[in-house]
């Protein structure tokens, strides 16, 4: 039975609602609803149409999707690269709409690091490894002195298994030496969250993995959170946490978990999707089982005691 709500009990959500947590309030990186529209010679392309993405810290995490889907936007807008047309991002507290130039460049030196795809775009050609590490440390203005510098560098190699060519210049290595470096690179000034991608896209799958054990190692000794937009079903499949990128959205979500055979001891990694639901209800069905049944435009909904069931339209059979 439904009572008409006093005044009291109208104040009373009104509070409720406001001091109820904001959404991401706890998350190292928040997309609320990110929209980036592109406008080139008059046609308009939404590359993001309101994604919404949390990560803790501390994750380790795969972003895929087809080509075109938006990942590419959705990494230059975290890398500090580009902005939002709207929406909101907030990266380790950082607003990514309202910053200003000089806290951008602060941010994109200190916050996040970046790992790309085209090895030349990760490291100078004319610096040896070590001197490629040692320079973002240079540029953020730390006071640290150059042996200093040099000793981290060193240190950051030898944890991603690169220290044998610290003296060596890109040309001097192989793509896969050349990623685990860059991950130093982008380790240096100890960021928040490492970015990545596409890194291992020019890689044999052998290499690869090295490459991929280099941000896992980051990830686990250092805490780093670490995002990579990945074609690679190696890689997606190592990580705990897939979220697949649908036409500018966030779609579904993969989580897998160890399990433990209660009598072998066997442990086998169980893998589950999701479907992504937003604030406003609204649920993206996989193209494949919607095709499967033949659904377009509408569907029926039930509501059962615990699942909703979707149904093709029949309303004009
Ligand atoms: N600078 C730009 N100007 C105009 N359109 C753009 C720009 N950057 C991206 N787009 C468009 O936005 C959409 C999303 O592109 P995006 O590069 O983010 O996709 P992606 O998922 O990274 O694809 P891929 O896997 O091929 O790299 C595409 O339709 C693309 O053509």
């Amino acid at each position: 039975m439904t009572t008409n709500p006093t005044l009291a009990d109208l104040a009373d959500r009104v509070t409720e609602a406001r001091n109820r947590p904001a959404y991401g309030h706890d998350a190292l990186i928040t997309c609320d609803r990110l929209v980036r529209i592109f406008s080139t010679d008059g046609v308009e392309v939404q590359a993001l149409q309101g994604l919404d993405l949390l990560v803790r810290e501390g994750e380790l995490m795969a972003l895929v999707g087809a080509s075109g889907s938006g990942k590419s936007t959705l990494m230059n807008i975290l890398a500090g690269l580009d902005t939002p047309t709207a929406g909101a991002a907030r990266v380790a507290g950082r607003d990514l709409l309202t910053m200003t130039a000089r806290d951008r460049l602060a941010y994109r030196r200190e916050v996040v690091g970046f790992v790309w795809q085209q090895t030349s775009r990760n490291l100078l050609p004319y610096l040896t490894a070590a001197q490629n590490v040692a320079l973002p440390m240079q540029l953020s203005g730390t006071r640290a002195r150059r042996r200093a510098r040099a000793e981290r560098a060193l240190e950051l190699l030898e944890l991603l298994e690169a220290a044998d060519f610290r003296d060596r210049r890109p040309h001097e290595m192989s793509g896969g030496q050349q990623q685990r470096v860059a991950v130093a690179v982008a380790l240096a000034n100890s960021p928040a969250v490492l970015l990545a991608d596409e890194p291992t896209g020019e890689l044999d799958s052998h290499t690869a993995a090295q490459v991929f054990d280099a941000f896992r190692t980051a990830n686990e000794r250092l805490g780093t959170t670490v995002v990579i937009v990945t074609h690679d079903q190696a890689v997606a499949g190592e990580v705990r946490r897939t979220v697949a990128i649908r036409d500018g959205r966030t779609s579904t979500e993969v989580l897998r978990r160890s399990e433990v055979d209660a009598t072998t001891g066997h442990e086998t990694v169980v893998a589950r999707e999701y479907a992504m639901l937003d604030r406003a209800g609204r649920l993206q069905l996989p193209a494949e089982y919607t095709q499967a049944l033949g659904m377009r435009d509408r569907v029926a909904l039930e509501l059962e005691q615990d699942h909703i069931g979707v149904w093709p339209d029949d309303s004009e059979g």
